[in-house]
């Protein structure tokens, strides 16, 4: 599969790794929050891919309120016009989103956060990775990898065995 890519590179990230760039996302975003000591009132995931990073920051910042909005714009690699599946809770997200941390794995083009910034034009989006094409869709993120790398993600990957360089 992954010869097929039109990516030049591949960056393999292990679910040790998401978690510790999950956590320095949540430290980057704890006491800049609207409410009192610069809490946040919620997390959204944009799910699917957000639903991991999202439940350690809200696990880290102690935030109980934690909705979704399914947006589904790829098949495989293959880009389509993303599409609002679900909607969180209007409760949650009150007005337009104010105070709501929306949070995803990453943001490559940027369509995906486009379409959710749309919604929800005075929430803060936070992601993990970023891609340079949609870096500016998003207000806070860790690790930047360039638009040629396609970042793959522990849920999409298994342990298996490789040959050695010299063979056998
Ligand atoms: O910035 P963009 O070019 O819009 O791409 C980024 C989005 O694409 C992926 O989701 P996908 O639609 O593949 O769904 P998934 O999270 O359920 O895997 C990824 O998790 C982001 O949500
Ligand atoms: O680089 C990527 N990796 C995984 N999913 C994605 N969806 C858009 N870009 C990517
Ligand atoms: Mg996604």
């Amino acid at each position: 599969m992954t010869d097929r890519l039109p990516h030049e590179k591949g960056f393999h990230v292990s679910w040790d790794q998401i978690h510790r760039d999950s956590r320095a996302l949540a430290w980057r975003l704890d006491k800049h929050g609207p409410g009192a000591d610069g809490a946040w009132r919620a997390v959204v995931a944009i799910t699917r891919g957000g639903m991991a990073p999202a439940m350690i920051v809200s696990r880290e910042l102690d935030i109980r309120t934690v909705d979704t909005i399914s947006v589904k714009s790829y098949n495989w690699q293959d880009q389509t016009a993303p599409r609002v599946i679900k909607n969180p809770s209007p409760e949650t997200m009150g007005e337009g989103g104010e105070g709501v941390l929306i949070v995803d794995d990453l943001v490559d083009t940027g369509r995906t956060l486009e379409l959710v910034r749309s919604l929800y034009p005075r929430a803060h989006f936070a992601t993990v990775y970023a891609k340079p094409e949609g870096r500016g869709m998003v207000d806070t993120f860790v690790t930047e990898v360039s638009q040629d790398t396609w970042i793959f993600f522990p849920w999409d990957m298994a342990l298996q065995y490789v040959e050695p360089y010299r063979g056998r």
